[in-house]
């Protein structure tokens, strides 16, 4: 059971082409799926984060509010450094740089 020709690794389950490329198709399928949604609630989250900047500024108030965006940060850290780098690209999407 589980012997391996130099008999100190467990052999892996064995499985087919077909079984493997069936699996990947699946979570491929997924991934396209949470693709589609993230891109969707990525420009809602700009959208919004626009017009909250407009009816600001149109009262008079400033563009950037830092203990916001420091929240925003918190936010991402469990995700490490890019879940910061993350969170600084959905705060500028929000203020217009990038995208459209
Ligand atoms: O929460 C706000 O007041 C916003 O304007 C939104 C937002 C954000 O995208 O999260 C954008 C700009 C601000 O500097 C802080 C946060």
């Amino acid at each position: 059971m589980n012997a391996t020709v130099d008999g100190d690794r467990p052999q892996a389950e064995q499985t087919s082409p077909e079984q493997a490329a069936a699996t990947i198709d699946d979570f491929r399928g997924e991934i396209d799926h949470l693709d589609a949604e993230i891109l969707r609630l990525i420009k809602r989250r700009a959208e919004i984060s626009r017009q909250i900047g407009q009816a600001r500024m149109a009262a008079g108030g400033p563009r950037i509010v830092y203990n916001r965006e420091m929240d925003v940060l918190a936010r991402y850290r469990e995700l490490g450094p890019e879940g910061r780098e993350l969170a600084m690209i959905l705060l500028r999407l929000g203020r217009g740089r990038l995208g459209h």
